[in-house]
Parts: C-alpha cells; sequence; structure tokens
C-alpha cells in the first residue's frame, strides 16, 4: 500500500504507520484491520536487504494456522506420492521439483514466484527425501528437476543456483503463461497517452513554481503528520523547527503567510510535551478562523509532476521547498532582515527528514551525510551549497534505480543548458564552478524566480475555506453525517430523500436543524443556499429551542429522562408534529420538499412555534411572508392611486368631449 497517496492516508493512519517500509502481516481470512501482526522491516537499503523480508513472509505464512487458502501454494515439502499422483490430479503441463537443504528458501520463493504463471506448479523436495533424489538422479543440491506429463523429466543445470535464474528458466518453458492477476490495490493510474496530455502541465525546467511548494507544504503537515496521533518528543521538537523556519523563510503568498506564522505562534506558546494532532490540525485547517489565513488543501504538481501518478510529487517538493529556503535565509542574513543563523534550515531539514519524512530509507542516507558533514557549515551560503552538493550525491545514488521517473532521468544538477557557467573544464575534464553555482542558485532559488502558474487565487481559497467551515460546522450542529454513500449518491442525483417522519431519532448528538440541509433542486447552488438559512436560523435558535428539538429526537428514541424535558413540554412538541403532519395530508409527497417545526422561544410559560414548510422546493420564512405582505400592500397603494388619478380625471375628459367649440 503507497501510504503516499492521498488516498491509503486514512488506513495507513489507523494501522500506525509512520515511515516505509512498514510491514503489516494478516493471517489468510482475517476478519479486520486490528489483526495485523507488525514484522520488523530489516534495517538499512531495502533493495539490499529484500531478501530479508521475504524469509519473514515465507515464515509468518508457514505459521498460518487453520485453513490455508487455495490461492496460497503449498509450500511443505512434496513426497513422493504427491510427485507420482501429480498429474493425475491436475491439469498442468510441467511440475518443477528444487531439490534442496531444509534450512534453503530457494524453493519457496520460486513457488511463490511462479504463483503468478500458469501450466506450472512448483515444489521443493528435501535431502531426506532419499526416495525422489534416486528416481531424478540427483547428484548436487540445489538443484532444478521439470516434469513433463508424458512422464519424462530433465535436469536443468543453471550456472547460477538463484532464484532469479530458477524463475526465469521457468518462465521460458513453452505453454507456460502469465495469468491475468492484477494485485490487489495496484495503481490503475496509468494512463493512456491521450489523458496524459489532456491532463499534463506545462512546466519550465528554469523555474520553480510556487505550486509546488504550496503542494509539498499541504502534503508535510496534514499527511505527513498525520501519521502520528499524538505529537512528541522528538518528533515535536523536529515539527516546531519546521514551522518556524517556514514562518522566516517560506516565500509564501499573504494568506500562507499569515497560516505559518500563526501556525508557528501557537506552536511555540503551547509549552507542552504532546499535541494531540487533532489540534495541530485544526490549526492547519484554520478552524480557529483567523483573518486571511488559508493553505489549500490539494496537490498541483507543475514542476514536480511524474509521468506516472506515483512518481516525483511530495519527495521532489520537499527538495525544493528546502532549497528556496536556504536560499532565502542567505538573503535575509545577507540584507539583515531576519535574525537566522547558518545552520537554522539544515538543522530544520535534518530534524523534518529524520523524525517525520515517511520514506525510512531516505531518512537513513541523509542522516548519515549529515552527521558527517552538516556541522560544518558556517555560513547561510555554505549551507545553500551543502544542500546542493548533498542533493547532487543523492541523485548520483538513485540514478538507474526503479523509482527513477524515466522521463526524469537523475543527472547531477544544473545541467549544462540550464547553467553553462556552473562548469569548466579542465584537462578535458569537467568541474563544478562553486562561485557561479552559488550564484545561479540564489537566482534559481529567487522569489523572482518563483511563478503562479496553476495556483488557485487567494481569494477563491479563502472563500472555499469559509464555506467548508460553514458546512462543517453545519454538519457538525446537525449531527447528520452527509458523506455517506447513500446521501452522497443522493446529493449526485440532486435530491435527498426525506425521512418519512421527517423527526425520526438518530441518536442524542443528532440535533437537526430545520429543513434546511434538504437541498432545493439548485445543486450549483447548493452551498448558498445552506449558508444563508444557516446564519438565518442559528440567529433565531435559543439554546433552548434546540435543547427541546434534540430531546424530541430522543424522545422518539427512548432516551427521556436524559432530556430534561417535562411530560408537558414533550407532549407539546408531540402534539405540534401531529398537527403539522396532519396539514400535509393529501399533498403529494413528490413535492413535498420537507416540513418542520422548531420551538424558538418562550413566551411566558408557552412555549413559541415556528412551522416552516417546503413546498415545490421553495421555503418559506417570516422573512419571505413579510416581504409578500409589504410587496402586496404596495400594489394595493398602487391600484388605489390609479383608481383615484383615473377617477378625477374622467368627469373633466366628459366635460370636453361635451363641449363642440373644442
Ligand atoms: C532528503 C531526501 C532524501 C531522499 N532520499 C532518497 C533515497 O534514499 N532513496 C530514494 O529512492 N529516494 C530518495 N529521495 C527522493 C528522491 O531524492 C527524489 O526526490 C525523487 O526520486 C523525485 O525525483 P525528481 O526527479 O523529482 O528530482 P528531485 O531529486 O526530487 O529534485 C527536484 C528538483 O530539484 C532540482 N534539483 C535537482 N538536483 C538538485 C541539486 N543538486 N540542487 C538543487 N536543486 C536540484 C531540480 O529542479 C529537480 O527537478 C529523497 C528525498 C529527499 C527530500
Amino acid at each position: 500500500m503507497d501510504c503516499a497517496e492521498p488516498a491509503n492516508v486514512q488506513t495507513c493512519s489507523e494501522q500506525g504507520v509512520t515511515g516505509f517500509p512498514t510491514v503489516q502481516y494478516y493471517k489468510a481470512f482475517a476478519q479486520n484491520t486490528r489483526e495485523g501482526k507488525r514484522i520488523s522491516a530489516p534495517h538499512g537499503d531495502v533493495q539490499d536487504n529484500v531478501w530479508i523480508l521475504r524469509h519473514m513472509i515465507i515464515n509468518y505464512l508457514e505459521k498460518n494456522e487453520g485453513t490455508w487458502p487455495s490461492a496460497c501454494p503449498p509450500l511443505e515439502p512434496a513426497s513422493a506420492t504427491e510427485v507420482q499422483e501429480f498429474f493425475e490430479n491436475n491439469n498442468e503441463h510441467y511440475l518443477a521439483l528444487i531439490f534442496e537443504d531444509d534450512k534453503s528458501y530457494l524453493g519457496r520463493e520460486v513457488t511463490m514466484d511462479m504463483l503468478q504463471y500458469e501450466n506450472i506448479v512448483v515444489r521443493r523436495v528435501l535431502r531426506n527425501n532419499q526416495a525422489l533424489i534416486r528416481q531424478y538422479q540427483v547428484n548436487s543440491l540445489p538443484s532444478l528437476c521439470v516434469l513433463y506429463r508424458n512422464g519424462s523429466f530433465s535436469q536443468i543445470l543453471l550456472s547460477r543456483n538463484d532464484r532469479s535464474s530458477y524463475t526465469s528458466i521457468l518462465q521460458t518453458l513453452p505453454g507456460v503463461v502469465h495469468s491475468l492477476f492484477t494485485l490487489i490495490g495496484s495503481p490503475n493510474t496509468d494512463m493512456n497517452q491521450e489523458q496524459l496530455s489532456d491532463m499534463w502541465k506545462n512546466a519550465d525546467k528554469r523555474k520553480v513554481y510556487m505550486a509546488d511548494l504550496e503542494s509539498g507544504l499541504h502534503y508535510s503537515l496534514r499527511v505527513e503528520v498525520s501519521k502520528f496521533t499524538i505529537l512528541s518528543g522528538d518528533i515535536l521538537t523536529a515539527l516546531r523547527k519546521y514551522v518556524t523556519v517556514l514562518a522566516k523563510f517560506f516565500p509564501a503568498r499573504q494568506c500562507v503567510k499569515n497560516l505559518l506564522q500563526s501556525l508557528d505562534s501557537w506552536l511555540r506558546s503551547r509549552d507542552i510535551t504532546k499535541i494531540p494532532y487533532s489540534d495541530f490540525r485544526n490549526m492547519v485547517d484554520n478552524n480557529e478562523q483567523i483573518p486571511d489565513a488559508v493553505l489549500a488543501d490539494d496537490l498541483t504538481w507543475v514542476g514536480c509532476q511524474g509521468s506516472k501518478s506515483w512518481f516525483r510529487g511530495f519527495p521532489c517538493s520537499m527538495w525544493i521547498i528546502f532549497h528556496v529556503m536556504t536560499v532565502q535565509a542567505a538573503y535575509n542574513d545577507q540584507y539583515k532582515l531576519k535574525e537566522t543563523y547558518p545552520l537554522e534550515v539544515l538543522d530544520a531539514m535534518r530534524g523534518y527528514v529524520h523524525h517525520i519524512f515517511g520514506c525510512a530509507e531516505c531518512a537513513a542516507h541523509f542522516e548519515n551525510m549529515a552527521k558527517e558533514t552538516m556541522p560544518l557549515v558556517s555560513t547561510t551560503n555554505e549551507a545553500i551549497l551543502w544542500l546542493w552538493s548533498r542533493h547532487n550525491q543523492v541523485n548520483h545514488r538513485l540514478a538507474g534505480v526503479p523509482s527513477e521517473d524515466p522521463q526524469f532521468p537523475k543527472r547531477q544538477w544544473p545541467s549544462y543548458d540550464i547553467c553553462p557557467n556552473c562548469r569548466s573544464m579542465v584537462r578535458r575534464r569537467s568541474f563544478w564552478t562553486e562561485s557561479s553555482i552559488l550564484d545561479f542558485l540564489k537566482v534559481h532559488y529567487s522569489l523572482q524566480n518563483i511563478f503562479t502558474d496553476y495556483l488557485v487565487p487567494e481569494v477563491e481559497l479563502l472563500e472555499k475555506q469559509s464555506k467548508g467551515r460553514r458546512q462543517r460546522r453545519l454538519r457538525r450542529e446537525t449531527g447528520k453525517e452527509r458523506n455517506t454513500k447513500e446521501e452522497k449518491e443522493a446529493l449526485e442525483n440532486n435530491r435527498i430523500e426525506i425521512p418519512t417522519n421527517g423527526l425520526e431519532s438518530h441518536g442524542p448528538s443528532n440535533i437537526q436543524k430545520p429543513s434546511i440541509i434538504w437541498m432545493s433542486s439548485r445543486t450549483n447552488d447548493q452551498d448558498e443556499d445552506i449558508v444563508d438559512l444557516d446564519s438565518f436560523v442559528e440567529q433565531q435558535y435559543k439554546s433552548k429551542s434546540l435543547k427541546a428539538l434534540s430531546g424530541r429526537r430522543k424522545h422518539k428514541s427512548g432516551r427521556r429522562e436524559t432530556l430534561g424535558l417535562t411530560m408537558e413540554e414533550d407532549q407539546q412538541l408531540d402534539l405540534d408534529y401531529a398537527e403539522a403532519e396532519e396539514s400535509l395530508k393529501g399533498v403529494d409527497s413528490r413535492y413535498l420538499i420537507g416540513v418542520h417545526l422548531e420551538e424558538i422561544g418562550k413566551d411566558g410559560d408557552a412555549p413559541v412555534k415556528r412551522r416552516w414548510f417546503r413546498l415545490l422546493g421553495v421555503g418559506f420564512s417570516h422573512l419571505d411572508i413579510s416581504l409578500c405582505l409589504i410587496l402586496y400592500l404596495l400594489s394595493i397603494m398602487c391600484l388605489l392611486g390609479m383608481y383615484m388619478y383615473f377617477g378625477m380625471k374622467m368627469p373633466c375628459r366628459k366635460r370636453h368631449v361635451g363641449d363642440p367649440s373644442l
């Protein structure tokens, strides 16, 4: 599971995955996700140690108690009888036997590898099975022997007795074909050329894009940090330092700057050792409603877009964010704008990568580099160059590995075409010219070279944020999670079903507001519809009325005693509902959008109730009715005025008509 995919973030967080790779083993037929058992992944380079991981997985598989899943190949050694009867009981073309020692994993690994191929089965035979060893004339271990349906067999001699040699040769046997298995959850985002070119964003490698920087920021604060339910210890320290340098040096737009600064002050002001991630997230989402502060919550990769969804993206943006910040820190230092010390940005990066960055392998490598040479950095310019040269070391190490995007091969950077002066030739060998590189980096990662292409404008972001906030508040207050599957479907179809009794209890927290949550047909205006009524109703609602309303629902669910409602109040509410339902009888239910009754306050002891009817998609509130009345009165006054005007003119006109001299 790719925990860097936003869609997987919640699952990874629920599983407590904080770094990669993480191996969680589920027994066959596990019933729930809590049954996963954490296998400690091998330390160090995953690619070098992946064989350890394979062996660990095989060990766990073999420990599987209970029913053996039919899709799972038998890993235990084959007996002579099984081999003899194999072709009678199976339709396969071949049976491959791997003769080996008890402790060897070769047979089991090849068995697993060949699981994806049809017409062949692989089994292991152990040294102690002398009958089979003699029958198939095995002289040394390990050894591979292929049996055919017609009863013949061949010894296959290979120069190397390893897993890939065995697997490759077996795959080439005539009739052995790759099955059409697809891995569960494997990315299906391999777009065709047309789709890719439709979505492709033109990027210039000479430029830096704010969309990449902000996407990286969003991902690091909302996705990476969300792996930790509680922020404490080294993680909290690293986060504090990261946010501090962001607030100081991230060349943000004003709304992002406001957010980062408020986040930084909030983290500093909380002199505590543990912060729940939810509190931190509240601040990132600006639920505290600091004016003009927002960070977009989507990913738009421009300079960091990859040719496939799993290439580039976030790690690319992290490099750029830190390069930009080392350069900004140097400018601040040079012009004495903000106090900074040479290692400030690098220290924050080291902490972030070590404690928060999801890629464990990257973290280990980076920490090794940092330990060796980072403390030697003594000026802000050196910090720029240190990061540039370490990034190039990483580029060098990663050139040609599977994670490299073939369309963006790892090269030493900057290339000749973007900085011809950065290299010089001495005796036909190319060398970096450090002073030119420093100048180049200071220009490339300067404010002037950061472009806002594909960025959502600040105004739109702020609007979206306040809309989202209102919707969340509404949802919280109604307690009705409308994003359930059914409701989503209903929304898409532009309708939300009205509960038949309209008042059914949804439990104590589900205090429902009037029919404002039942959509009118203007899906596009849906938000506005919610917003206007929401604020209006909010003014009308008194805490007492909410209590009474929720009381009614709780009463329905049989929890009346917790209401604090008297029997009389409760009965009164029942009567009102009955009355409302009665008045709606005969109305075609297709046109009935909603009916609701609310108690808005008390007039003496008698509760004052307001009825809301929404018919044919139109909701009539007091405001609507008042407006109607005013219009009605105005029209009457107009009519009266006209009547009087013409009434006075008529006798005069009659006189004119009767006078022949005119
Ligand atoms: C700290 C860190 C450690 C990592 N370690 C590993 C690892 O061990 N294994 C692994 O598989 N992946 C690792 N990654 C991810 C990897 O380095 C790349 O980020 C990822 O493969 C995406 O590559 P990319 O093609 O987008 O270019 P990136 O290397 O991400 O570079 C992004 C952009 O920065 C610019 N750039 C390139 N080189 C330099 C430079 N020397 N100086 C300044 N700017 C430059 C270019 O414009 C480039 O497009 C690490 C990432 C980070 C942030």
